[in-house]
């Protein structure tokens, strides 16, 4: 069977359709996959016949066919990786529509369940299969009822500098606001990972559509759409919580993506920066995943596999082979993930922990706000990087943050973002959930605005920049602090908090501000966040509170200034006006990889820390 090079499209000159043998469906966290027997090779299948098989309407239907051939027959017809030999099986992975893939995360647990359940393979409670692919041979446990697969080393092809800025391409999603950075992950097939801020986010992405990726990648791409949602802690575990959704090269947007879900779970984590947890929950549209960074760069993927079918082709049926019953449920089924995750929740709607606000804070997913190409600001990214990684290998790191409720830091600041929305140029509504003022607490507690003008079409936002340097410089560790403009709490600038071109770009200090989708979320927030009480008008009943009120910012910013570059403090000056649509400003300039290398191991071990604190230029 001659295969072709991985992510090629389908040749569609089939000869005579093949007559296949006993197909079983089976799915993994709703990722489906027809399996077959060809132990000795023999079935020449070209892509065309694949993705006539699994035509959802025309054929049977799956995600993708998956061959179990043996290993020392697969190397007749192609190049397999060195040491492919030593499993007794290989699974050729074929998408949907015909082309081949390195790997399946999904798949390969199928794949197990399915050697398991012809009887060829052995897999007892704590054993093991060694299969070849042509990721090179992984290794599935069974642990009880579920099945967990050795992924072997995640990938970054933009080597350092991508790593750095987090992004290395930019993508357009349909249905989803701007271009948005994302980080190409080799799982090792290809993934691009982006970030959205929120669940109404990452619903309203249209994925009927391929996502546009720049540089479009020659291999094609898989692309996963995260939302962050924080952590949990379970049994002394911290567990990084994300949703995905996932459109995959050669089939479209699916139920689940194995591989999808380690590459996200990697760029979560590299998004995150500096303690960010090694476990991931995945929740994806059909079910959940669990993944392990390994600190030396190895993935573990954990998850179900369920064999739901035989499927007797419509040409064997007249044939001798009786068919089997349709649907025969199998002791050998692996159903369950995460049993201790099934509480987990989609959607968490109240925070628990402190540590939950700082993952939601840290991966805000934010559109990247302008037209440049990444890259522009790669010297930058890639010098501050420097400084995190300095630090991190023994260098000096920030002790603290900034922590407004200690600090009489009474400023009204907007989210980083917002500031560069503000700041920037061309004039676009933002999203509703958007437009209500960043406070920072008191050091009461309370949140409340220093001042707000009611019915003026300009908002002057003052940060005290003497309280402002205290804070900073309490907080920051001895030497940081050069200046007093201050750029706290950097963020990662894939997930749109980014670097700002100039000087006066630069915020004032928004440290512990969450962007939520509502007005009850948002209050919840400060609160857990600053210790205060914040109302919010239009949120709730404003009169039974006895605190002062934020209200939704009524206007748009449709201009901004913001002074102060050089020393004591900045004054943010927001001019606003009424129905005004404004586009977000540029700021986001992610690093495009030069000629780096790619880059293999743990994020740990080189990313920059995305929450300390920057002071001066
Ligand atoms: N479409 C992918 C291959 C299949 C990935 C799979 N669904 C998974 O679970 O990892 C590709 O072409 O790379």
């Amino acid at each position: 069977m001659s295969t072709p090079p991985a992510g090629n499209a389908p040749d569609s000159t089939s000869t005579a359709a093949p007559t296949w043998p006993r197909l079983v469906k089976g799915h993994g966290t709703g990722n489906d996959f027809l399996l077959l027997v060809d132990s000795g090779g023999d079935l020449a299948v070209a892509p065309a016949d694949v993705a006539r098989l699994t035509d959802r309407h025309h054929g049977v239907g799956a995600d993708g066919l998956i061959r179990a051939v043996r290993t020392t027959v697969a190397a007749r017809d192609e190049a397999l990786p060195h040491g492919s030999d030593a499993a007794e099986w290989f699974m050729d992975y074929r998408n949907a529509d015909g082309s081949v893939a390195e790997m399946c995360g999904n798949g390969i647990r199928v794949f197990v369940a399915f050697l398991a359940d012809e009887g060829l393979v052995d897999l007892p409670d704590g054993g093991h299969v060694d299969v070849a692919t042509r990721a090179g041979v992984l290794r599935v446990h069974r642990v009880g009822a579920e099945l967990e697969a050795d992924m072997g080393r995640w990938t970054v092809p933009g080597g350092e500098a991508a790593l750095a800025a987090g992004s290395d391409v930019l993508v357009t999603v349909a249905g989803v606001d701007g271009q948005r950075p994302g980080l190409s992950v080799a799982m090792p097939n290809p993934h691009v990972v982006i970030a959205v801020s929120d669940a109404a986010e990452l619903a309203a992405a249209d994925l009927t559509r391929a996502p546009l990726v720049d540089p479009v990648p020659g291999a094609g791409t898989n692309v996963e759409i995260v939302w962050a949602q924080g952590e949990i802690e379970r049994d002394g575990t911290r567990w990084g919580v994300i949703s995905m959704r996932v459109h995959e090269r050669g089939v479209g947007e699916t139920l689940s993506c194995g591989t999808g879900a380690c590459a996200a779970a990697l760029a979560a984590s590299v998004w995150a920066g500096a303690g960010a947890p090694a476990d991931w929950v995945v929740h994806v549209p059909g079910g959940t995943l669990a993944v392990h960074l390994d600190p030396d760069g190895g993935v573990a993927l954990r998850g179900p596999a369920q064999l739901v079918a035989d499927v007797t082709p419509a040409d064997r049926e007249s044939s001798s082979d009786a068919p089997r019953e349709l649907s025969r449920p199998s002791p050998r089924t692996f159903p369950t993930l995460p049993e201790s995750f099934s509480d987990v929740p989609r959607e968490p709607s109240r925070p628990s922990a402190r540590a939950f606000l700082t993952l939601r804070e840290r991966i805000s997913g934010a559109p990247r706000e302008d037209s440049r190409r990444p890259g522009s600001a790669g010297v930058r990214d890639a010098k501050d990087a420097e400084t995190a990684r300095a630090g991190h290998a023994g260098g000096r790191q920030p002790e603290v943050l900034l922590d407004p409720a200690r600090e009489r830091v009474r400023a009204e600041v907007l989210a980083h973002h917002e500031v560069r929305l503000a700041v920037g140029r061309q004039a676009r509504q933002p999203p509703a959930q958007h437009r209500v003022h960043r406070r920072l607490a008191d050091a009461d507690g309370r949140v409340r605005p220093d001042r707000r003008e009611a019915h003026v079409a300009r908002h002057l936002v003052r940060q005290d920049g003497a309280h402002a340097r205290r804070a900073v410089g309490l907080r920051v560790a001895a030497g940081e602090v050069q200046r007093a403009l201050v750029d706290v709490d950097r963020p990662h600038p894939c997930v749109g908090r980014g670097v700002r071109e100039r000087e006066r770009d630069r915020p004032p200090a928004a440290p512990q501000v969450e962007q939520v989708t509502g007005a009850r979320g948002w209050r919840h927030l400060l609160q857990q966040q600053a210790g205060g009480v914040v109302e919010v008008v239009g949120g709730e009943d404003a009169r039974r509170r006895r605190h002062p009120h934020l209200a939704p910012c009524e206007a748009d910013v449709d201009r901004a200034q913001q002074r102060g570059g050089g020393g004591g403090g900045g004054e943010v000056v927001l001019a606003v006006t009424h129905g005004s649509s404004l586009s977000r400003a540029a700021r986001l300039s992610p690093a495009r990889p030069g000629a780096t290398a790619p880059t293999t191991g743990a994020p740990t071990a080189q990313k920059p820390s995305p929450l300390r604190a920057r002071v001066g230029r």
